[in-house]
């Protein structure tokens, strides 16, 4: 019977987008100030496709300007790098997305550095990894997957982790790194582990606070996780559901999430948990991006 709670990451992302829209009508009526977010996209890849409209979109239900620029997948480095250096002279817009991957003939790390940090609202950029890595969050921009992340353990545990074991499986500089940063400037005693690591249940097992990021379905079974610990999914991975009818597949995590559910107090689902908070959080720093450009106080998250 399963036992833990449910985070539900779509509940928490809508009300992240609802604090978003009042800090975007707040900044236009008192500087005039339109939150601007330009989304780029190379390339047919038809899940970034997908991502990419969920952005644009959003952006739009947040009153922001949203611009989309759709590029082929022969764009050269160059051209891509021109549009970047257009973006960032554009005082219209203040967050500026490069969707990832992108094709293979592309520096994808080149591209992010080109962007301006104070524009870089997927956090990505080696300025606003360093602030983080420094414990600066108040002037750096956090990438969105963790930020997300970070959230839902504060909707359990509250802002101060002290005194408890988080364990990150998974050391990726778009997540595992820095959430494991965010969890240590929130005072969690922090171990990451990863595919070197000797033992990985073991390890896994001592964590109040299990995070899993690592791309293998279902890898986390349920005496990987301590009785009462609260588990985050990162993972999103399409498998095979024959049981669905031919051909069919389903989401499912890094977690196996029925068995674990019976074990911890707190769990993220696949789908509906941190996958949402993406594009909410990234909409949080496009508008935390625009404040700053604006001289006005940001909203916190
Ligand atoms: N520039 C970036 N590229 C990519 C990022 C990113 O943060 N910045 N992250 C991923 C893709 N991604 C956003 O871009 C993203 C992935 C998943 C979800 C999400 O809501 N997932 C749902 C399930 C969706 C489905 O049914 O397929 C969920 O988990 O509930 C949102 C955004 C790679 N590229």
């Amino acid at each position: 019977m399963a036992l833990a709670t449910v985070i539900d990451g779509k509940k928490a992302a809508a009300s992240v987008i609802e604090a978003v829209k009042a800090a975007a009508a707040g900044l236009e009526q008192e500087a005039g100030v339109k939150t601007g977010l330009a989304v780029v996209i190379v390339g047919d890849d038809p899940a970034s496709h997908a991502y990419v409209s969920s952005k644009s979109k959003m952006a739009k239900e947040c009153g922001f300007k949203s611009v989309q620029h759709t590029l082929p997948a022969e764009t050269t480095q160059g051209e891509l790098a021109k549009l970047v250096a257009s973006l960032n002279d554009d005082p219209s817009i203040h967050g500026i997305l490069v969707q990832l991957p992108l094709p293979k003939h592309l520096d994808s790390d080149a591209i992010i550095q080109s962007i301006r940090p104070e524009k870089d609202v997927d956090g990505l950029h080696v300025v606003n990894a360093g602030k983080l890595a420094t414990g600066d969050l108040d002037t750096g921009l956090i990438s969105c997957t963790p930020a997300g992340a970070m959230l839902l353990v504060r909707s359990i545990h509250g802002e101060d982790l002290s005194g408890l074991n988080a364990v990150v499986i998974g050391r990726s500089n778009l997540f595992g790194k820095p959430m494991a940063q965010l969890l240590l400037n929130a005072n969690a005693t922090v171990t990451t582990v990863h595919s070197r690591t000797k033992d990985l249940a073991s390890v896994a097992r001592g964590a109040d606070i299990l995070v899993a990021a690592v791309g293998r379905p279902e890898m986390v079974k349920a005496d990987w996780v301590k009785p009462g610990a609260t588990v985050i999914d990162v993972g999103i991975n399409r498998i095979d559901a024959p049981e669905r009818g031919e051909g069919k597949s389903r989401l499912v995590g890094d977690v196996a999430y029925g068995e674990a559910s019976d074990v911890a107090a707190a769990i993220t689902p696949v789908p509906g948990g941190v996958g949402p908070m993406t594009i909410a959080m990234l909409m949080a720093n496009t508008v935390i991006a625009a404040h700053r450009a604006a001289g006005q106080k940001p909203p916190k998250f």
